[in-house]
């Protein structure tokens, strides 16, 4: 599904971010990033939807380059992946449910399909009945589950989700981790930059950690710390 060839990312003033990654995500994975703040986890997300370019190697998304996608097919490659964020970044104007919605009028699908589309969306994070009221006036969980519906509303093969419970407590935390494990389940693949060490440890997923920009672990059913 997506597989870094010798990916390195150095910023304009110079930092290293990211240093010869290779790393090859699979259909329908659930994979956990780790490492220490400014390891280069934001990055290496951001390479793949395209917020920032790789200054070396290439990141292949679905057989694509991604970096040499023209521009009349990035917000194709943005329609396949779902991006979910720690600051949820919803519209503090926009109702719930214009929310979900705005995802789909930029894709130009019609009102009717919109009609359609967003409760079923809203239904699967369980806020069916708060699509008339605004993100100030919901949790923080609550507003993270708008996040994934929105993140959710084109139907992606791919979820990424940078720090997505950074914000939220750890009984939300866990609430969301079982509809991220729920979305997974049905064939999403995720990838989840993460600092809560107890969620890695209890999931055992593959869990890739960074240092320095580096991959320093890839593990299968791996914890948050190394063990070894
Ligand atoms: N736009 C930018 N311009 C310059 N340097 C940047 C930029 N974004 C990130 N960096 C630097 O790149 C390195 C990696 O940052 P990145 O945000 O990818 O790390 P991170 O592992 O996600 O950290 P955190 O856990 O704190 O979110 C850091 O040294 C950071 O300061």
């Amino acid at each position: 599904m997506i597989r870094f060839y010798g990916v390195s990312k150095v910023y304009q003033n110079g930092v290293t971010a990211l240093n010869n990654i290779n790393l090859h995500i699979r259909k329908g994975e659930f994979l956990f990033l780790v490492g220490p703040s400014g390891a280069g986890k934001s990055t290496l997300t951001k390479l793949i939807f395209r917020e920032e370019l790789p200054t070396r190697g290439q990141v292949i998304f679905s057989g694509k380059n991604v970096a040499r996608m023209r521009h009349g097919e990035i917000p194709y490659l943005r329609r396949k992946i779902g991006m979910v964020f720690q600051d949820f970044r919803l519209l503090p104007q926009k109702k719930v449910w214009e929310n979900v919605a705005f995802a789909l009028e930029v894709t130009g699908v019609s009102r009717r399909e919109i009609k359609r589309r967003v409760p079923e969306a809203l239904k699967m994070v369980g806020l069916e009945d708060k699509a008339g009221m605004l993100p100030t006036q919901l949790s923080g969980g609550e507003q993270q589950r708008v996040g994934i519906a929105r993140a959710m509303i084109n139907n992606p093969s791919l979820l990424v989700a940078d720090e997505p419970t950074g914000n939220l407590d750890p009984e939300t935390s866990w609430e969301l981790m079982n509809l991220f494990q729920e979305i997974n389940q049905r064939g999403t693949t995720i990838i989840m930059a993460t600092h809560a060490w107890d969620i890695v440890d209890k999931l055992k997923k593959r869990v890739v950690a960074l240092n320095c920009g580096q991959i320093v672990r890839d593990e299968e059913g791996g914890g948050y710390r190394d063990e070894a």
